[in-house]
């Protein structure tokens, strides 16, 4: 109802203002004698749809979003207005419409459609409009609409309806607001700073005027407010996952927390004098088992008399988890006890850890930062051991500090640390640049944090499984644009088996089952999920996202991969529970991926390797992971020598064309190509039909895929310098070869023994000694490493056999009195028969300690030697897990491996 005069004399007073002060003033005032009338028209209604949004898209116009465009140029307006005004073509008033940017027609205005217009429609437009804010919104979308359609009488007559009730200062803003642009100095992030602090964050995420207007109506109530209300849900703030590397950025350089992270559940408790309400962080109500009321449930009635007598009211924030009132200890959540349904007779009491205040009687803290929140936390309550406990923080700057902390941690047998920065304030379902990050050890047989991915396929098993799903597809989902959306799209990203005993396996059939639908793959249906082309490890039967399962995945590392839409996916993947607290919409994101890729690049174990394709001597072992956008790029290694100013001194290796990979140290591959030059050869940067042979002095990742492709022969690079030695193009050896075409292959079988002993030469010394060389390369390089197997163990009995389950696990056995000193040896030490069970169910046994080890197994009668090793982990980048025979037991009996911080032994000199 508000007329569109005062909205025009409002943007005219903000034009003719000077200095951004003044013009935010001249806003200010409108909006709130806007807000007043807003208020008291709808005083009744507090939660009415009706906003500022109408006012607000013709001051924004380039930040519409809902009105299709009008399609209109200066030029088509103009057109209008001559034909509506009944200008004849040439009359001066016409041109200057047409020509509005050439000076001798428009005068001081030229450039300015508007503003000429202005002049032209002066005297022919009503001294005062008649128009509300709203009929001038219907009359846009109308010409909006009917432009689209071609409908011109439409647009002609919404045109002319205009400007019959406008005055042509009007017209002026009106036309502006039509060409998207008002060009009142005044910008947008001006009018939204005016309009309400969180305005321009609010419309970056959403990019809806709309939602900015209505929820953001009220001035006083910040963003991170609007969701958080006594007993109603919300989600609760989030942690980036981050390696170390990335801390002191993350908090700018300043100083921070460091938190103790717990292992539960996520928990808000709301409390309203005597009744409690207790949500999860997608929202359910878990209020039944915790309690409702000082007598009733498994929490409330411990901790209602903890509380400071002012609390009348307030919501926490912090972790459900099972306390062992024997042991005192936190149990890390694991497969074993779910602190959402408690048993009444476990052993386990509960227990909240609180780390964060919301609400304290009435007043809302989401904006105030950590700091000052924590200072009311301080206050609130009396914690009482095993049942109501206050978060612990202490301040540090540095990276050192940090690992010193996890080191603490992981001896404390915690899963790692959140790291806060002290000026966040809280937001609600955020978590990357939220301010708070989680820091989790990094382990030598896994990535660096699980990943929580949605079900969206299964294949039938075989055997005693095939009518049951013994594999699961699993994707991403596509980030929506806007927060709070649920992701409308999802990527295939691994195929992971179930991993689980088959009772478990049987219940997870059951909640999917009804969902299940035929996957055919000549006929694949029409679903949100992404195949990579030729629908590649397309599943047997496929179920909506929405009506399935996040799952907790565990695994190796990331691996490129062309079977699956990210490009990518997971080496040895794990299913380690259903995450029964996470909706399908909570599942990772393609940006996270990426972000775990970016993290995990370069920072892989490298072992096993044995090969560095850096082809440089390797100070940092890296295993790159291949992500799929890199642009590509020739690193200065790969790139071509400058032969162009060598001269040909030879002939001898005339029409033979190289393809240099790589040369020993001293002599680099741009050596040994110009090399090839001066001897009359020619060089090709990849192997094609004319080369003679493909050079290399270390077998890397490029000269593997040769190999692997077969075709060429690849010989040392050696053999390239001893013909330049001996002037002459020597006959190829079997020791020079790296690999043999076939075509050489069987050419050197008429001549040579398998082993490169020539049937006609007589042997040398040297010739000897290669040979003997040769027989030892071969018999190591014949034995498949435990990878190996776990990679065959996966593709062809795939959950068949319990004997795999420690496949890759590398053991050391403290069976030594001096660490990894076999000649120390423990008589009868009873560790020796339960190594034989790692062995039998497929781990591999080290003699020695060394940074391979996965597990160190302890017996818990010996723990002398724990803190020895204790302290050799601390001093560890990749972390191995110090674990008991029952961790091996409990493993066996389950199938599965168990999270090994719960077995880990606790030594004499241990704190708790
Ligand atoms: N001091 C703490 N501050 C904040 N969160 C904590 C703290 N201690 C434990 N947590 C828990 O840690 C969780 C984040 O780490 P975790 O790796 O366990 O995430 P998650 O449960 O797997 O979920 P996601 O992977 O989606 O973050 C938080 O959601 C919270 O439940
Ligand atoms: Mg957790
Ligand atoms: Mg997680």
């Amino acid at each position: 109802t508000v007329p569109f005069t005062h909205l025009c004399t409002m943007l005219e007073g903000v034009d003719r203002a000077k200095g951004k002060d003044n013009k935010k003033k001249i806003f200010k005032e409108f909006l709130d004698k806007w807000r007043e009338f807003h208020n008291s028209v709808h005083k009744d209604d507090p939660n009415t749809e009706d906003s500022f949004y109408p006012a607000m898209r013709l001051i924004l116009p380039q930040c519409e979003r809902e009105r299709i465009a009008y399609g209109i140029k200066e030029f088509t307006l103009a057109k209008y207005y001559i034909e509506i005004l009944g200008l004849a073509k040439d009359s001066p008033d016409a041109l200057k419409l047409l020509k509005y940017r050439a000076p001798s027609h428009a005068k001081g205005e030229a450039g300015d459609f508007a503003a000429v217009a202005y002049f032209v429609l002066k005297n022919r437009c009503p001294e005062k409009g008649s128009l509300t804010i709203q009929e001038v919104n219907d009359l846009l979308d109308s010409i909006a609409t009917n432009n689209a359609a071609k409908n011109k009488e439409e647009v002609r007559r919404s045109i002319l309806k205009l400007l019959r009730s406008t005055s042509a200062m009007e017209q002026k803003w009106l036309i502006r607001m039509i060409m998207k642009e008002l060009k009142m100095g005044m910008n947008q992030a001006g009018v939204f700073a005016v309009f309400h602090p969180d305005a321009e964050d609010l419309f970056n995420v959403t990019n809806s005027l709309a939602k900015v207007c209505i929820d953001l109506r009220d001035p006083r109530v910040r963003l991170n407010e609007i969701a958080i209300s006594l007993f109603s849900p919300f989600k609760p703030m989030l942690g980036q996952r981050i390696p170390l590397d990335g801390v002191e950025k993350e908090m700018h350089h300043e100083m921070f927390y460091i938190e103790t992270k717990f292992d539960g559940e996520r928990m808000l408790l709301h409390k309203d004098g005597d009744t409690y309400k207790y949500f999860s962080r997608s929202g359910k109500d878990y209020t039944h088992q915790f309690g409702a009321h000082p007598l009733e449930g498994s929490l409330t009635p411990y901790i209602h008399n903890c509380f400071a007598s002012h609390v009348k009211s307030c919501i926490l924030d912090g972790e459900m988890v099972g306390y062992n009132p024997q042991t005192k200890a936190i149990m890390s959540k694991g497969d074993k006890f779910d602190i959402k349904n408690m048993a009444e007779d476990s052993d386990l009491q509960t227990m909240y850890c609180v780390f964060d205040i919301l609400l304290l009687n009435g007043q809302k803290f989401a904006n105030s930062p950590l700091r000052e929140r924590v200072d009311y936390l301080d206050k609130l309550f009396t914690p009482i051991e095993g049942r109501l406990l206050l978060g612990d923080r202490k301040d540090a700057r540095t990276k050192a500090e940090v690992i010193d902390a996890l080191n603490e941690a992981i001896d404390r047998r915690e899963e790692g640390l959140v790291i806060k920065y002290p000026g966040s304030k809280y937001a609600p379902d955020k978590r990357k640049g939220s301010g708070w990050l989680k820091v989790k050890p990094e382990y030598v047989d896994g990535l660096m944090d699980q990943v929580d991915v949605v079900i969206v396929g299964g294949y039938f098993g075989k055997g005693r499984r095939s009518h049951m799903i013994s594999h699961f597809l699993c994707a991403v989902a596509v980030q929506p644009n806007t927060p709070g959306e649920k992701p409308a799209l999802f990527h295939t990203f691994c195929r992971v088996g179930s991993g689980y005993t088959l009772k478990e396996l049987y219940q997870m059939g059951q909640r999917l089952h009804p969902h299940w639908r035929v996957f055919d793959k000549k006929k694949p249906p029409k679903t949100n999920i992404l195949f990579p082309s030729g629908y590649k490890e397309a599943p047997d039967v496929w179920i909506d996202p929405e009506q399935s399962l996040v799952v907790q995945i565990k695994a190796a590392e990331i691996i490129e991969s062309d079977k699956f839409k990210t490009g990518c996916t997971l080496r040895f993947p794990r299913l380690e529970k259903v995450r029964d607290d996470k909706e399908w919409s909570d599942c990772m994101t393609l940006d996270e991926l990426d972000d775990m890729r970016k993290n995990a690049e370069g920072k892989l174990a490298s072992r096993h390797a044995g090969i560095d394709d850096s082809g440089e001597p390797s100070k940092k072992k890296r295993r790159t992971v291949v992500r799929v956008e890199k642009p590509i790029t020739v690193a200065p290694q790969f790139k071509a020598a400058d032969t162009s100013k060598v001269q040909q001194v030879s002939a001898i290796f005339e029409d033979r064309e190289f393809c240099i990979i790589n040369g020993p140290p001293e002599h680099g591959k741009a050596d040994l190509e110009r090399k090839v030059v001066a001897y009359g050869g020619t060089v090709v940067q990849a192997p094609g039909p004319d080369t003679s042979c493909v050079l290399a002095h270390k077998v890397n990742v490029r000269v593997n895929n040769i190999i692997s492709g077969g075709k060429y022969d690849v010989v040392k690079a050696d053999w390239l310098l001893r013909c330049w030695e001996a002037k002459q193009c020597l006959p190829w050896l079997p020791s020079h070869m790296i690999h043999m075409s076939p075509d050489t292959a069987a050419q050197f079988a008429l001549e040579f023994d398998r082993h490169g002993d020539s049937f006609t030469d007589d042997a040398t010394v040297d010739s000897l000694k290669e040979v003997f060389e040769k027989i030892g390369e071969e018999k190591s390089s014949s034995k498949v490493s435990s990878e190996g197997i776990a990679e065959m163990e996966e593709k062809y009995f795939p959950n068949e056999s319990p004997l795999g389950l420690f496949r890759l696990c590398r053991l050391y056995v403290d069976n030594c009195h001096v660490i990894g000193d076999q000649s120390t040896r423990i008589k009868d030490c009873p560790l020796d028969l339960v190594a034989l069970e790692v062995r039998f169910h497929g781990a591999t046994v080290s003699p020695i300690l060394d940074s391979d080890v996965t597990h160190v197994l302890f017996h818990t009668s010996d723990l002398s030697r724990l803190d020895e090793v204790k302290a050799l982990r601390r001093q560890r980048t990749k972390k191995h897990h110090l674990v008991t025979p029952g961790w091996v037991y409990d493993c066996i009996q389950t199938g599965a491996i168990l999270t090994e911080r719960d077995y880990e032994p606790h030594s004499s000199t241990d704190s708790t």
